[in-house]
């Protein structure tokens, strides 16, 4: 009998050891075997991806690419360029492979796009081999086990995690890789649509990443920024599978930090090194297997006895918060990215809530502006220039390196929502969707959901200081000086709170503290902050207060269909969200009439049906968390 013909797809798994599904291809013992990555248009255009994370992309990719050449001189990662969706119908023909094998992806996308491949596959004859390799547990299985329900907390994660047995046992790497097939690609490439273009402020040259499918030399190459259209990544952080096993190496030589580590104890002002392990870009990319994690850092604990940390203070229990998130996102799919629709995330009033597709009820990655003045924040926010020193270094430093430590994301997103600006926290994920370069929906989310209080956790009056709280662990404010250098002479009796530094001191300092922070900044100023904490602190308080009395929750027809108003103050008495033109109202702006009533009567019923999809959910919404 022939023997098989694999193309193997990389994807979330840039790595050769510990990898269910490569393993799975290799068992099939093939006669060739194509190791290839498909440069997607969605992530490319759609989903918004700063510098930093398409450079650590890159180096995993070309770490594995070394990697598959140590092991077989004739093969490598093989790049084609366009969307898997068209490719391979073509590919299957083109290269007539017997199976196609791939680890299993529960982002919402990802399942969307797999489906269509398994579906193309099937039509072409060829087999489809999913194994699930990217968490501790198949994310599936997790829901499966418990109940059909979204994982809420890490209790209810081990719970339903024990019902499917340990944590499986890495895999060790290959040994031998085949050859590769003939790659013929002289079929029509399916050339993407640009617009819009998520990432278009980062192109300072134009993208020539889809000028020809095997690449500019036609050797199936990876791509490079330049292709891309980018500048140099800002980021000190590189990416591939060969550094994240030494770093994982290094981590388990620490016996004492490895089997002690507490979570809460770990500095965010800390940095060269930092204190946690940054290994979470690698865990993205599947440069570093998690449950070779696992298993190396459980040795470590189980030796080390008396005294070892747990979950989920422990380094076992920020990986189990991990697997925590995938599986809450594999029980509710598109809906676990935004409010709307979501039965288990709690309705808050915030400003600039996102704007949806009257279709399908889904955000569209634009939002309103209720408030000129949350804006206003939102931007200062983001562009690191709020007046507060440990706000503005956090996010200077994400910015700039892509990467800050799990407590500094905590003030960040406590700040921009219930702690201070009282902004969707949708706008923060995005923000931080573009610039981490870990970013992993599922994480992101989740934990953007946690510290905005609308799920996982409810301790809103739980609020943190932007002064205090980086006091705590860096009374010097060395890391603000490293970040914010304009205040790196300021007196540390100042350095959290600029504002209060007598004129005499700015000048000794060299520093004024001035204006508001965008355009209008000067050189040698720092801004005033742009309220007054301790005010914006109880008035948020009081508005999530009455929020979570109010109890709705992202399906509630009342939230979908703009009648939660009549629930809530007025804007003009309290801070609630303000009016705006709505999505789906009377006064969506459709010029011609007929059009109008379509699209008003294709509104609440797409409305409708996105709640209906959740309505399974609604039962248990307002179970305790
Ligand atoms: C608002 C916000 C957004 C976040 N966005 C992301 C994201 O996009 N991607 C991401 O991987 N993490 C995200 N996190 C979680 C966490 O901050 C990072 O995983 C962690 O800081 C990464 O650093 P580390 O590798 O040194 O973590 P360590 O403390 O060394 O932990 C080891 C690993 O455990 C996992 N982990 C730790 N904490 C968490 C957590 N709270 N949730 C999920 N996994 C965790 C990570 O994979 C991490 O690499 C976010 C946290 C917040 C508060």
């Amino acid at each position: 009998m022939a023997k098989p013909r694999v193309i193997y797809w990389f994807r979330t798994d840039l790595r050769l050891h510990d990898s269910p599904a490569l393993q799975a291809a290799l068992d099939l013992e093939p006669e060739v075997l194509w190791p290839i990555f498909t440069w997607d248009p969605h992530y490319v255009y759609k989903a918004r991806g700063g510098v930093n994370r398409w450079q650590f992309l890159l180096d995993c990719q070309n770490d594995l690419s070394d990697s598959i050449t140590k092991l077989n001189k004739n093969s490598k990662l093989f790049v084609l360029r366009e969307g898997p969706q068209t490719l391979f119908p073509k590919l299957f023909k083109a290269w007539k492979p017997t199976h196609l094998v791939f680890e299993k992806d529960t982002d919402a996308y990802g399942r969307s796009r797999d489906e269509a491949v398994a579906k193309a596959a099937q039509e072409a004859g060829v087999k489809v081999i999913i194994r699930s390799g990217r968490t501790l547990w198949d994310s599936d299985g997790i829901v499966e086990k418990h109940g059909g329900k979204p994982t809420m907390s890490i209790t209810q994660l081990q719970a339903a995690g024990k019902k499917i047995g340990p944590v499986a046992k890495p895999l060790p790497a290959p040994e031998r890789f085949p050859d590769p097939g003939d790659m013929p690609v002289d079929f029509e490439q399916h050339v993407p649509d640009k617009h819009p273009d998520f990432n278009a402020g980062y192109r300072s040259e134009k993208d020539t990443g889809y000028n020809a499918i095997a690449g500019p030399n036609g050797d199936f190459a990876i791509e490079t920024l330049e292709e891309l259209g980018f500048a140099p990544a800002t980021t000190p952080h590189r990416g591939g599978e060969s550094i994240a096993l030494k770093t994982l190496d290094g981590l388990i030589k620490n016996k004492r930090y490895t089997a002690t580590f507490e979570k809460p104890k770990t500095s965010p002002a800390q940095f060269e090194p930092q204190s946690t392990t940054l290994l979470s870009p690698f865990f993205h990319f599947g440069a570093l297997s998690v449950r070779l994690f696992y298993w190396r850092v459980h040795e470590v604990v189980e030796s080390y006895g008396k005294g070892a940390s747990t979950p989920p203070a422990s380094l076992i229990g920020q990986v189990l918060f991990r697997d925590m998130y995938f599986a809450a996102q594999a029980a509710l799919g598109q809906s676990f990215a935004q409010t709307a629709t979501n039965a288990y995330c709690r309705f808050i009033p915030w400003h600039l809530p996102s704007k949806r597709d009257p279709e399908t009820g889904f955000a569209t990655g634009d939002y309103h502006i209720d408030k000129p003045k949350a804006e206003e924040w939102f931007q200062r926010w983001k562009a690191g220039v709020t007046g507060f020193p440990w706000i503005d270094a956090l996010m200077r430093q994400l910015k700039q390196e892509g990467w800050i430590h799990h407590l500094g994301r905590h003030s960040l997103a406590c700040f921009l929502t219930r702690g201070g600006c009282y902004v969707d926290w949708e706008r923060g994920a995005e923000v931080f969707e573009e610039l981490l370069i870990d970013h992993e929906p599922a994480c992101n989310i989740g934990n953007w959901q946690w510290l905005a209080c609308v799920a996982f956790f409810a301790q809103y009056y739980r609020c943190y200081s932007p002064v205090s709280f980086g006091q705590k662990w860096d009374k010097n404010g060395d890391f603000i000086r490293r970040w914010v250098p304009e205040l790196k002479k300021v007196k540390a009796k100042y350095i959290y709170e600029p504002w209060k530094m007598p004129l005499v001191d700015q000048k000794q300092a060299g520093v004024r503290v001035t204006g508001g922070g965008l355009s209008e900044r000067q050189e040698g100023s720092y801004p005033k902050p742009m309220f007054d904490f301790d005010e914006r602190r109880s008035i948020c308080l009081s508005a999530m207060k009455n929020a979570y009395a109010v109890g709705l929750h992202g399906n509630d027809e009342k939230v979908l269909d703009g009648s939660w108003r009549s629930l809530f103050p007025s804007p003009d008495e309290a801070e609630v969200m303000g009016e705006y033109e709505s999505d789906y109202g009377e006064t969506a702006d459709i010029g011609d009439e007929e059009e109008d009533q379509e699209e008003l009567n294709g509104d609440s019923a797409g409305i409708k049906r996105a709640a209906r999809k959740n309505s399974a959910d609604a039962k248990t919404k307002k179970q305790k968390t």
